[in-house]
């Protein structure tokens, strides 16, 4: 009893057997994922269907698009008021760079980005992220749909689902010197409501666990980590926990690249009155999740024990 090994966060299968909505399987893959955001803020998906190559793929082109030079990565890739999408390593995370593609599933996003980076073009690192990121959007739609119908709130499903708004996530740790801090990436919630990591033969991701204990996430390769996003905490009225995570970096590790499909809903995002009960009295004012991630950057919330809370709660 106690020890750390009983701390696992739940593995879940998606086969084409509990990808049929309504399925006795559908039903039983969704209570495991309710199970995993609830007590775990997370879980993990192996999902063998996904081509073996892209994995390969997306990992050599978050290495070709951050091998570039600095000024290349620093260029804007965004007409929306705030949108740097790279940022490089700084004091505060001197091992951790990485940088962002807008609406990577869609041809547009995929392309513009990719011109701005190659003004030759560059097919092959359009075509992997536009193909990438629909795979993962998909894997995106199954597990929110899933929750919706655990919650009891499908009928909210269909808009909630159309004001989803993506971004690819290219992360890149360099390899730590003797000097260096082993931290990689400090401890935080994401200002999403749902992100989905995807990372191949690395170590050091790790999540904070309900009695405080922090557990390594090693995902297999043809796995996923879900994460619950602060957005997804509050819009469920506190039955999600936000998922507390870092990244350690050993000395004997190489670089290390990691994935992310980041996930924002546009709009104000309203506690369906279904989730507002004598349990759970409302705990969370309407919000833009968008005005969030921006107010998540800022000193202010630097300084605040719950972000989420400082900025919507009641
Ligand atoms: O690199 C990772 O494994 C995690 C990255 C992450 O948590 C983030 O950028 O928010
Ligand atoms: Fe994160």
């Amino acid at each position: 009893m106690g020890s750390q090994t009983e701390h696992k966060i739940p593995v879940i299968n998606f086969s084409e057997e509990n990808l049929k909505p309504g399925s006795d399987s559908w039903v039983l893959a969704s209570k495991q994922i309710r199970y995993g955001l609830e007590e775990y803020g997370c879980f993990e998906i192996v999902y063998d269907n996904f081509p073996l190559q892209l994995h390969q793929s997306i990992f050599d082109a978050a290495k070709e698009v951050l091998d570039l030079p600095k000024e290349t990565k620093m260029q804007k890739t965004s007409d929306r008021p705030g949108a740097l999408s790279y940022v490089a390593p700084n004091p505060a995370v001197p091992l951790y760079e990485n940088i962002a593609i807008y609406n990577p599933s869609t041809l547009e996003g995929a392309e513009s980005f990719t011109n701005i980076m190659w003004p030759q073009g560059n097919r092959n690192f359009r075509d992997t992220v536009h193909s990438f990121s629909k795979r993962l959007e998909e894997l995106y739609e199954i597990t929110t749909r899933m929750v919706f119908e655990n919650y009891d709130v499908e009928a909210l499903f269909d808009s909630f689902r159309n004001s989803s708004l993506h971004m690819l996530r290219l992360f890149k740790y360099r390899a730590r010197q003797m000097n260096d801090t082993n931290v990689g990436l400090i401890d935080h919630t994401d200002s999403t409501f749902i992100t989905i990591l995807h990372q191949i033969e690395v170590q050091g991701l790790q999540i904070k666990t309900k009695d405080g204990k922090w557990i390594d996430v090693q995902p297999s390769a043809s796995s996923f980590i879900v994460i619950a996003g602060d957005a997804l905490k509050a819009w469920s009225n506190d039955r999600v926990r936000a998922c507390e995570h870092h990244v350690i970096i050993n000395l004997e590790n190489k670089e290390r690249y990691s994935i992310g499909l980041f996930t924002f809903i546009k709009g104000v995002i309203h506690v369906p009155k279904e989730l507002v009960t004598d349990e759970y009295p409302l705990r969370y004012k309407p919000f833009d999740n968008l005005a969030f991630s921006r107010f998540y950057l800022t000193e202010e919330a630097r300084n605040s024990p719950c972000l989420i809370k400082t900025f919507c709660g009641i």
